[in-house]
């Protein structure tokens, strides 16, 4: 049989403008996808001779107790297929995001591909890595140095999971090629880092990696699994394919809060986007139900997508950069959006003003970017960051808090910074910052965020992330060769 091992990477998020107005679908919001990915590699998993097992296993090896294993079922009625975590030694967290988007996507295959009804889905491995940038660097984060060359490059400190699945076919760990480096020699920066930490303690920098996790993971599982007549992610149809499912995954996993801005970009990288009617959703049974597979695939397949993604939209001047300054704080995004949307409905003239004030800045800045007017990025993103902050003062929501103003404020006063602003919800997540895309600007900006973190005892980083416009594709797996049970 073909080797079916793929490794699919998706981008995370920036959503440069049009936060809460976005979530209507009368407005439209301005994203650039990023150059952070999150990895999925899906490969078969080898038993000895006369060894049977039907698992599922999802690993997210940069983690400390991240091994989910999987077992499935098909359920009566047309419920599906349903997973069920499988805990043996230490208990692990469930992983939501993960196991929801199991129950949507192998219902979905099953559905597609009648024969997997009779003859199960053999096991599978699946391994997720995601670039450095999404979490924040954390002191006690333990990192041994290897291989420079390949993507599988950081060795997990041991732990006691590993310990008790060591002996297992289907836990695995990058091939040891720890190079022998003297002690004076600065170890090589891995590509993926282990963060020290389990996956509920890392700090999240606010990039959408849910957005880009349930996209890759999706399309991982379907090209893993189904034969290149019924998906091809190169396709627009399995593009299109790929959007429905992730999208519906990510909101049953969100509970249906989202505009789906981070899923369209991590399927189609940068675009001005127009949310879909909230409507479509609801008539969905839940994975179990009776009637779920076949609803599913009927509006996967077809359904009344009235989303829109409009890339020739966005664009960027050659010389331009959005660059993202990890903040290290969190944000309680569903509670601002709750309170948003109080105001909305309590002063409808007012919100009405204010929503289609903030459109024609999100139109002017796609303009500007898109046209490579770089000299009137200023006079459009000032305005914009006025708006938003004034929509939080009516909201009583800290979408631009002070800390941020005062730091944005002192940031843009630098030469080759032609703006900036808190994106998406705001709060205390990461900024963006619009700059010249020149190592002078770089430095300036790192020196600058260093001398404020000082003064104002908190930790504010430029990081390696930049905007870009690809959304979806698969990788080349022989670049994750450390990360393959064969090969
Ligand atoms: N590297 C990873 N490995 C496994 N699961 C992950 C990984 N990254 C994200 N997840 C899943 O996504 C969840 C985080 O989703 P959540 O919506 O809270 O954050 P987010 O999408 O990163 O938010 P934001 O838009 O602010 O960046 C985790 O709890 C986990 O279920
Ligand atoms: C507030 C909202 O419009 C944007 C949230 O963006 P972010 O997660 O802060 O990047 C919500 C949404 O569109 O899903």
């Amino acid at each position: 049989m073909a080797d079916r091992t793929v490794v699919v990477s998706a981008p995370g998020k920036v959503l440069l403008a049009g936060g809460y107005i976005v979530l209507d679908r009368k407005h439209t919001g301005l994203v650039f996808g990023l150059s952070a990915r999150i990895h999925v590699l899906a490969q078969e998993i080898h038993t000895s001779e006369g060894v049977h097992i039907s698992e599922i296993v999802v690993q997210s090896p940069q983690f400390l107790n991240a091994t989910w294993r999987y077992g499935y079922h098909l359920v009566d009625d047309g419920g599906g297929i349903k997973v069920t975590q499988l805990q043996s030694g230490v208990p692990v967290d469930s992983n939501h995001f993960v196991e929801t988007t199991l129950n949507y996507v192998l219902s979905y295959i099953a559905e597609m591909d009648k024969r997997r009804r009779a003859h199960g889905f053999q096991p599978a491995s699946l391994v997720i890595l995601a670039d450095n940038d999404y979490y924040s660097k954390q002191k006690q984060s333990a990192e041994r140095p290897s291989s420079s060359s390949s993507a599988g490059e950081t060795l997990p400190p041991t732990t006691s999971e590993e310990h008790v699945s060591s002996n297992s076919s289907s836990t695995i760990r990058p091939k040891d090629e720890t190079p022998s480096t003297t002690k004076t020699e600065k170890p090589p920066r891995p590509r993926f880092r282990h963060f020290g930490t389990t996956l509920r303690d890392a700090h999240k920098t606010g990039l959408g990696s849910s957005a880009a996790l349930v996209t890759s993971l999706t399309a991982a599982l379907l090209s893993h699994y189904l034969a290149p007549s019924l998906f091809d992610l190169a396709t627009p149809q399995g593009k299109r394919v790929l959007h429905n499912l992730a999208h519906v995954a990510h909101c049953s996993a969100q509970g249906k809060i989202g505009s789906g801005f981070d899923v369209a970009s991590a399927v189609y990288g940068s675009c001005l986007y127009r949310r879909f009617s909230p409507t479509l959703l609801s008539s969905l049974p839940n994975p179990g139900e009776p009637g779920f597979a076949s609803a599913l695939a009927e509006l996967v397949n077809a359904g009344k997508w009235d989303c829109e993604i409009q890339k020739e939209k966005v664009g960027l001047p050659p010389d331009v950069a959005i660059r993202m300054c990890d903040v290290d704080c969190g944000t309680q995004t569903v509670s601002m959006v709750k309170k948003v949307h109080a105001w909305r409905d309590g002063n409808p003239d007012l919100a009405a003003k204010a929503y289609h004030d903030l459109q024609s800045k999100v139109d002017d800045l796609a303009r500007v970017l898109r046209e490579g007017k770089t000299e009137e990025i200023p006079a459009v993103m000032g305005p914009f960051r006025d708006l938003m902050r004034k929509l939080g003062q009516d909201c009583g929501v800290p979408i631009e808090p002070e800390s941020q103003e005062g730091m944005l404020n002192a940031l843009e006063k630098l030469d080759g910074v032609y703006g900036s602003v808190v994106p998406g919800a705001g709060g205390y997540d990461a900024a963006a910052v619009v700059m010249k895309d020149d190592e002078e600007t770089e430095k300036k900006v790192k020196g600058f965020l260093r001398e404020w973190s000082a003064k104002h005892e908190i930790q504010v980083r430029l990081m390696r992330v930049k905007g870009e416009t690809d959304g979806v594709r698969k990788e080349d797996v022989r670049e994750f060769k450390l990360w393959t049970h064969c090969c």
